[in-house]
């Protein structure tokens, strides 16, 4: 049962691979290439699987990221530094890049260090912008934990403001969020916990 479930998704999945390739096909005929010289030959099909990986995260459930709970009796930041993400413009569909600082002060529960990196890998990879990235990672965490207070902080640079348009390599966007009952100590003690 397991092994032809997984046959189908497989099936489903090469099918998707093939539709978007041939659209990236047709994409690449109408800004004038020719989709048939060598170097081309298989950047359909390098682009679908690129897809299907960039935006591996769109209904999938960032909760289930979170699945090794511990219980700890600590009430001090836990903090994860400098998580490196890759996302999606959704607006352009190129990506923007950096880095998320998480922060929590428990409420009884821990979770695995490494699954706050694999809710951010989850979450960036879909059609984004980079203040809902900010939030759903803080509003997955609090759901599932119940913190006393949570801050996440990302720090990105969006290809969509280098490559083209405005053209402002270099410029970095700062966006962050809290929840729960964070007094002024305890947000600079993040701030400075991070720096
Ligand atoms: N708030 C926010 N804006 C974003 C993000 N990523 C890209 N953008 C912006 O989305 C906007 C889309 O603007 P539009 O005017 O519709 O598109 P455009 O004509 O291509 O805009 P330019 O980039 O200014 O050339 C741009 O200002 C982008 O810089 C993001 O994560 N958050
Ligand atoms: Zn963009």
């Amino acid at each position: 049962m397991e092994v032809s479930l997984k046959n189908n998704i497989q099936e489903e999945k090469k099918i998707i691979q093939e539709k978007i390739s041939y659209h990236i096909y047709e994409i690449l005929k109408l800004i004038g290439e020719d989709p048939e010289r060598e170097g081309l030959l298989d950047t359909p099909n390098r682009v679908a699987k690129m897809y299907l990986d960039i935006f591996s995260g769109i209904n999938l459930d960032p909760k289930l990221e979170l699945n090794t709970l511990f219980e700890e009796k600590s009430n001090d930041w836990i903090i994860i530094n400098d998580i490196t993400f890759y996302s999606t413009c959704e607006h352009h569909l190129v990506t923007f890049y950096g880095k998320c600082h998480i922060g929590y002060i428990p409420n009884e529960k821990i979770a695995g260090l490494s699954k706050f990196a694999r809710l951010v890998d989850v979450l960036s990879k879909k059609p984004q912008v980079q203040e809902r990235l900010t939030n759903e990672i803080a509003d997955c965490i609090d759901e599932v934990l119940k913190p006393k207070g949570i801050i996440v902080k990302v720090e990105a640079e969006h290809l969509c403001m280098c490559a083209r348009g405005v053209k402002k390599p270099g410029s970095n966007t700062i966006t962050q969020t809290k929840k729960g009952d964070l007094n002024q100590r305890e947000i600079y003690n993040f701030l400075q916990l991070i720096n």
